[in-house]
């Protein structure tokens, strides 16, 4: 079943190395068709070298194996979760991306400095909150899904306006209409995740964020006023 979306899985699962977004076999790719209630997903722990379309595992909402061999990626609560909090969601990155990570490490948000980061996030790109030692022994991944949502929820940001967060100590998921759409985010969030790095070098005195003005100017200019409306100074995201 849902061979087409396998292949699109299929490819947007290779685009992660492709783009030097993940090392080994780290990192996560899925797809939802909402009609169905089900989403395609990479397998756990294969080599990319190894991956073929026929070994993408489906899923349902629950997090259940619909169909596949292989076990589904260690990170399909997180998916699930998202994909059932966020209707809008139709496809869901999880990288280990070096400079991305590196903020996720750290506990700071990835800011909106430039117009780069303006175009594709509509503010500060925010850090979930560490998780407790009670909600890693639990149900690690789905805790995860419950932290992103919190961070989102409680300084409510539209998440297809700002699709992108830093799990805490982790690293990031983005997410968008498709899986490629969530790809195309995941590249750009470590490529201003590196640019605003050596910005801090460069100037680190300075408030890095662009203007409200400079930032609806690029956000809304590239995705319209109507789409996605985030929240007014959003790219004031408070740190953790
Ligand atoms: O963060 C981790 C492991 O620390 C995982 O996200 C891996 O990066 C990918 O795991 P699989 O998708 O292969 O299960």
């Amino acid at each position: 079943m849902l061979e087409v979306l396998k292949q699109q899985v299929y490819e947007a699962n290779m685009a992660l190395p492709q783009n030097n977004l993940v090392t080994l076999t780290w990192g996560n790719v899925s797809q939802i068709d909402r009609e169905k209630g089900l989403f395609v997903i990479k397998p756990s722990g294969v080599d990319y070298d190894a991956l073929r379309p026929e070994d993408m595992v489906v899923v349902n909402l629950a997090g259940e194996v619909v169909e596949g061999e292989m076990n589904p990626s260690s990170d399909t609560p997180t998916h699930a979760f998202l994909y059932r909090h966020w209707q809008q969601l139709g496809g869901i990155v999880h990288t280990h991306s070096k400079w991305a990570v590196a903020f996720a490490q750290a506990g700071i948000p990835i800011p909106a400095a430039g117009t780069t980061h303006a175009d594709t996030f509509y503010g500060d790109v925010p850090v979930a909150d560490r998780l407790t030692k009670e909600e890693v022994d639990g149900d690690y991944e789905l805790n995860t899904g419950y932290s992103i949502a919190r961070v989102f929820d409680r300084e409510k940001i539209d998440p297809m306006a700002l699709p992108g967060v830093l799990t805490n100590d982790h690293g990031p998921f983005t997410w968008g209409v498709d899986a490629q759409d969530a790809v195309h985010n995941a590249i750009v969030l470590d490529v201003v995740a590196e640019m605003d790095y050596h910005t801090m070098q460069l100037n680190p005195s300075q408030d890095l964020h662009v203007p409200q003005y400079l930032l609806d100017r690029h956000y809304f200019r590239k995705h319209g006023k109507g789409a996605y409306y985030g929240q007014k100074n959003s790219n004031k995201v408070s740190s953790k």
